[in-house]
């Protein structure tokens, strides 16, 4: 069980040793105990002070003293954008999930890269990754390109970070800042889920505009852990991945050494369920992005680098209209996943808890047939969508895919199928 601190990007002070924590300045000439202070950044120094984020952290050993990193040959399937081996696909496409491996694989080891955006070395775009694992982390891994948005559809993680630890389930997301170091253990033994690798600003709460003060995701539900470390001299891998390459080192000691921090750069984890669904009491099919949970602005207002929507359970009330999603072509595009339950646009079958889909900017897509069938017959009674939780990653750039995804066996070659057959209009005589 870990403590949690409330709020999103709040400023915390937090120590796991009591007077642990400098007191009236981050950088004393000798910190309590002989601990070292270490400036953690997660936007320039220069950035405006309300998108300033940073840690100061005070730790056992300077961050610093590590041997040289050499290449790491493990994590074949993970990758970075630009993949550009490929024309990017305008085509529909849809994943069946990742079958759970064979072999011993961790966390790391288990991510599986569908594909991605923009492009890491303009620290633009997106990575979409899978995984799939079946043991748990003996090691550290960093990300020096992104932060990493975790969304677990299967199996339990136990994330122990740099700066706390994180108890994360199904139907909550964990959030990691750029270069945080993590391990993943696996309390169920194996897990599968999704994860956004953000290589653009950093993921922020929506402005709520004519909505007011509260709603949708609040910043209270989110939770960010206490200070807590270990004092382990035992050798340590560190792997991470810098400009799309994994490397690694060997520390002779834990990484998650870190006494005490205070600062507004830190992870932390959001409960789906505590979403505050808003949607329409009159008529018509909102867009979607009044179902925003975090955001990756880019430099054109409006316009996301990456945001991340939910489904989540609703009632539907709207008279006279057609209530699931709505055809339409897209300026944005946009990759699905599903953590449980069924999605309502997508009745005929084949999107499954655990699968994805792509449809990318410009694509026609929409209602399956019998999705369209259904809700244009039904009767408009108010309805509760339960049970479910999808999600979109929504992005500026188009989704190419990686080799990996083009290729697997996971991919369904029938999947335009599902808008065949629709009946011609018929214009009066
Ligand atoms: O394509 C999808 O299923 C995602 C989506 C959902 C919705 O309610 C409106 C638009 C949209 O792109
Ligand atoms: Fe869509």
């Amino acid at each position: 069980m870990t403590d949690y601190l409330p709020g999103f990007g709040n400023h915390v002070s937090t120590e796991a040793v009591p007077g642990a924590l400098p007191i009236g300045r981050n950088s004393p000439q000798r910190p309590p105990h002989g601990l070292y202070a270490e400036q953690l950044s997660g936007t320039a120094f220069t950035a405006p002070r309300a998108e300033n984020r940073r840690s100061w952290l005070y730790r056992l050993r300077p961050t610093a003293q590590h041997p040289a990193f050499t290449r790491y040959d493990g994590a074949p399937l993970f990758k970075t954008a630009p993949f550009d081996a490929a024309p990017p696909s305008p085509n529909r496409l849809r994943w069946d999930p990742l079958p759970m491996p064979t072999e011993p694989t961790d966390w790391l080891d288990g991510l599986v890269t569908t594909g991605g955006t923009g492009n890491v070395a303009e620290q633009s775009g997106v990575g979409i990754h899978g995984y799939a694992a079946n043991a748990d982390m003996e090691r550290a891994f960093f990300s020096a390109d992104g932060e990493l948005l975790i969304v677990p559809q299967h199996g339990r993680l136990q994330i122990d970070t740099e700066l706390g630890r994180l108890d994360v389930a199904p139907l909550q997301i964990a959030l990691i800042p750029r270069g945080v170091r993590f391990r993943v253990a696996l309390p169920d033994g194996e897990a599968r889920g999704y994860v956004l690798e953000n290589y653009g600003a950093l993921l922020r709460l929506p402005d709520l505009g004519p909505i007011g003060a509260n709603g949708l995701a609040n910043p209270r539900d989110f939770e960010t852990p206490v200070a807590w470390f270990e004092d382990v001299d035992a050798p340590t891998q560190i792997v991470q991945k810098f400009q799309g390459g994994l490397w690694q080192t060997s520390l002779d000691h834990s990484p998650f050494d870190v006494v005490a921090w205070h600062g507004n750069l830190a992870p932390c984890r959001y409960d789906l369920t505590r979403f505050n669904t808003i949607n329409t009491v009159s008529f018509d099919h909102p867009d979607p992005s009044i179902f925003t949970v975090l955001t990756s602005p880019s430099d054109t207002p409006g316009t996301a680098n990456c945001d991340f929507v939910i489904f989540p359970p609703r009632w539907m009330v709207a008279e006279d209209t057609f209530r699931p999603p709505w055809f339409h072509r897209n300026v944005m595009s946009e990759f699905m996943g599903l953590i449980a339950g069924a999605y309502d646009a997508k009745e005929g079958g084949g999107f499954v808890p655990g699968g994805a889909s792509l449809h990318n900017q410009m694509n026609g897509h929409g209602p399956d047939q019998a999705t369209y069938d259904k809700a244009s017959t039904a009767e408009l009674k108010p309805v509760k969508i339960d049970g479910t939780m999808a999600f979109m990653f929504e992005t500026r750039h188009v989704v190419r895919t990686t080799e990996w995804a083009n290729s697997s066996p996971t991919m369904q070659l029938d999947y335009d199928d599902v808008w065949t057959g629709f009946p011609k209009a018929q214009l009066p005589k």
